[in-house]
């Protein structure tokens, strides 16, 4: 199992949701983030505006998926929240050791 860690631009969130739901993922987790590239945030448009900010806000979406579907998740991330602008965002893949479902003690491929 890996976690797939994408930090977004927050207007692409619902067809990058969209998306992901369209190939069978069946859960996620999302945060309103702050952050910064390798512009350091400064000069980089949000919603029209130059923004002259440190931090810059962001969604990051975190999915626990099995292997098999990796690739196709990353690809569908990439090609549903890219604009070809900076700030576009980046994508972090981690390996999962365990997962549980609470309710009813599910564990790894049978949980996510
Ligand atoms: N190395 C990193 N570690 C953790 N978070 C990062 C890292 N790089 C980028 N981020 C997060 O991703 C967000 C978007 O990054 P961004 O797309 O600007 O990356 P970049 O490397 O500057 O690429 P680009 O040149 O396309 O803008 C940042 O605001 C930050 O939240
Ligand atoms: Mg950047």
């Amino acid at each position: 199992m890996k976690k797939v860690e994408a930090i977004i631009k927050p207007f692409k969130l619902d067809d990058v949701r969209e998306s992901l739901a369209d190939i069978g993922i069946t859960g996620m987790t999302v945060s309103e983030v702050k952050g910064f590239g390798r512009q350091k945030g400064h000069t980089e448009l949000y919603r029209g505006a130059e923004y002259m900010v440190d931090f810059l806000p962001k969604v990051k979406i975190e999915l626990v998926i099995q292997d098999d579907v990796l690739d196709q998740a990353l690809d569908v991330i990439v090609d549903t929240a890219r604009t070809g602008k900076i700030g576009d965002g980046k994508i972090f893949v981690t390996d999962v050791e365990r997962v549980i479902r609470i309710r009813t003690g599910e564990e790894n491929e049978d949980a996510v």
